[in-house]
């Protein structure tokens, strides 16, 4: 790709810009796609989905940041520190000479982005959550009405009736409904499953026609339906996991379209024309530059410092499309000179926009589970299943959804997750709609193979609304194992609390200190047209510059319901539609 030109360069190659670049090509357009990691698509961590624990910390796919949930995380159970023998230490007591690294975000390098080692859950955002988008930037193009052809368009369902017209059946990602026919069974867990169907207001005998409902139907009450599902993922019924990546690859290897990948490129600034053609006319991105090289990123694993890879350009024609993700696509603006205008003077970068939107506005779904030991083994394995809760504070809609099931999953660390054995029980829970967050993305210097100062700020504003809605999914958790059948129950607290009578001052306080998250957005976000801290307008593209867009979910000015995966493919198919629809 060295100095050659192509009509558009997508960098990055997940949820965001994976999607984007084939759909370009697919119509048409020369397409550079330039990824700083390889194509692990065939590595069985990543391929057959139940091995996704395994792949979040695969060498070969991830990459490590360290992050502050707050000022000060001292406490925080699951803190990472470098031992003096270079190993990983993670805990509370820390042995000498450990240096203190922060708190495990994996996120990946690789094709197909974080949709290859993530969980794969599959649950599109509450309407109000599209249509909040269209009303800041008076774009009815976001109405939820008008982003639901978007999700069709991609979508394989394998489940749902063909004659649902809520989904679709020829699109590229295969989404599918995990088993539920355990729901019918004699396992154990059956029991705690109708208990959480039952509490939520449902029969006893519902079970298993509750967990065979559509999570993603087009009803008008959706956001507003509690109780009990099945598992939907983005995967074949077999199994297989089904993301950017593979159609990135599917695209290439049908031969006969403009999409070329270049693995192993960290693009580290976009280029522009900055000669002003006309009064009003701003500087023109036209390409970017990148090292090209193996494990450049220190986020990397295998990175190794003394490397920097050789130094290339490529141009654009017509639009770069940045897409790295909420961690770099602000750092890739920064680099370029689009930032806070005191950032980038720190690092004596030339101020080409000042955007001070640029790396502020993190947001994340808080995250927080109860754990629990049986009084015996389960006999059986189930599948998990998710749950829907309003809580007293919900800001209209559901605002917890919670999952459950014989696993442990209580955040992230390298090595993660535990394993309590055959009598755990966990309930798992995103909070929907936080409102308590103020997180913030800084460079830490001009080096792009350096990762970015990361700190969410949890709990910096109206931190007792959050902690209350998570406080009331804590105590449903703890209902669902309470009056368990004679002889697997009764259950014993393992997190928050080991103690039988724990008040809710002391689950609160765990949850002030232990809650995690993963579904990093927003260090880019779009806005209205009067907000300054709007990085983007409401069609992806830059503000202050032209033929620049961002699109990944850094774009998203609130982090959209409680996963973000289908919503950042979703925006991606958005994006495609409007770039393809001003060349008309
Ligand atoms: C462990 C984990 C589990 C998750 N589970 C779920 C789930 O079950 N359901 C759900 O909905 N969401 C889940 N998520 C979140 C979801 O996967 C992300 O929100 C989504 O992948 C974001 O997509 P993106 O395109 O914005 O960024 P990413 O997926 O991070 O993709 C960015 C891509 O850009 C590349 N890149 C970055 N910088 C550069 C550069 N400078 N040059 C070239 N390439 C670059 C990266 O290598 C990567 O391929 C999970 C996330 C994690 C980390």
């Amino acid at each position: 790709a060295e100095n050659k030109t192509y009509e558009y360069i997508v960098v990055g190659s997940g949820p965001g810009g994976g999607p984007i670049a084939a759909n370009l090509a697919r119509a048409g357009h020369s397409v550079l796609l330039l990824e700083a990691g390889d194509d692990q698509t065939q590595n069985v961590n990543v391929s057959v989905l139940a091995n996704f624990n395994i792949a979040a910390n695969d060498e070969k796919t991830r990459w490590d940041f360290f992050v502050n949930h707050t000022d000060n995380d001292l406490g925080y159970n699951h803190m990472v520190y470098r031992k003096p023998d270079g190993g990983f230490y993670t805990g509370l007591t820390p042995p000498a000479g450990a240096k203190q690294l922060g708190i495990w975000y994996p996120r990946t390098g690789t094709l197909g982005g974080c949709a290859m080692h993530n969980g794969a859950v599959v649950t599109l955002p509450a309407d109000a959550d599209w249509d909040y988008i269209a009303g800041i930037t008076k774009d009815d193009g976001w109405l939820s009405k008008n982003m639901r052809p978007h999700f069709k368009r991609m979508e394989r369902n394998a489940d749902v009736a063909v004659t649902d017209t809520s989904h679709g059946f020829n699109g590229w990602l295969d989404i599918s409904l995990g088993d539920t026919t355990w729901a019918n069974s004699s396992a154990d867990a059956v029991a705690l499953a109708t208990k959480a169907a039952t509490l939520t207001g449902f029969s006893p005998l519902a079970l298993e026609k509750l967990m065979n409902r559509d999570i993603d139907a087009d009803v008008p009450d959706r956001d507003q339906t509690l109780g009990v599902f099945g598992s939907w993922s983005h995967a074949t019924k077999s199994g297989q996991r089904s993301s950017p990546g593979y159609y990135v690859r599917e695209t290439i290897a049908e031969g006969k379209y403009p999409l070329t990948l270049q693995p192993y490129s960290l693009v580290s600034k976009v280029l522009f024309d900055k000669k002003r053609h006309g009064k009003d006319s701003k500087p023109k991105a036209i390409g970017v530059e990148y090292h090209r090289g193996e494990y450049l990123y220190s986020a990397d694993p295998r990175y190794d410092p003394s490397k920097k890879g050789t130094v290339e350009r490529a141009y654009a024609s017509k639009e770069v499309i940045i897409a790295g993700g909420a961690f770099n696509s602000p750092q890739i603006l920064m680099l370029s000179g689009i930032g806070p205008k005191e950032e980038l003077k720190k690092f004596k970068i030339p101020v080409l926009v000042d955007s001070p939107g640029v790396g502020q506005n993190l947001d994340d779904n808080y995250e927080g589970s109860v754990a629990s030991l049986a009084a015996r083994d389960f006999k059986d394995f189930t599948n998990i299943y998710f749950v829907f809760l309003k809580t007293s504070q919900s800001m209209g809609n559901r605002d917890i959804q919670m999952w459950c099931g014989q696993f442990s999953f209580e955040g992230f660390w390298p090595g993660f997750p535990d394993d309590f054995g055959p009598k755990q029980y966990e309930c798992t829970f995103v909070h929907m709609n936080p409102r308590s967050q103020k997180g913030y993305l800084k460079l830490r210097s001009a080096d792009p193979r350096d990762t970015p100062e990361i700190n969410f700020k949890f709990f910096e504003k109206n931190a007792d609304k959050d902690l209350q809605a998570m406080l009331e999914a804590i105590k449903f958790g703890r209902k669902i194992v309470e009056d368990a059948p004679e002889g697997l129950g009764p259950f014993k607290e393992i997190h928050p609390c080991t103690s039988a009578d724990c008040s809710d001052e002391e689950t609160t306080a765990f949850l002030k200190k232990q809650v995690y998250s993963h579904h990093a957005t927003s260090t880019c976000a779009i806005g209205g047209d009067d907000d300054k801290m709007a990085v983007l307008d409401s069609k992806f593209r830059v503000r202050g510059v032209t033929g620049l867009r961002v699109v990944d979910a850094s774009a998203f000015p609130r982090v959209p319901g409680a996963f973000p995966v289908i919503p950042t493919i979703v925006l991606s198919e958005k994006a495609t539609y409007d770039v393809l629809s001003e060349l008309k």
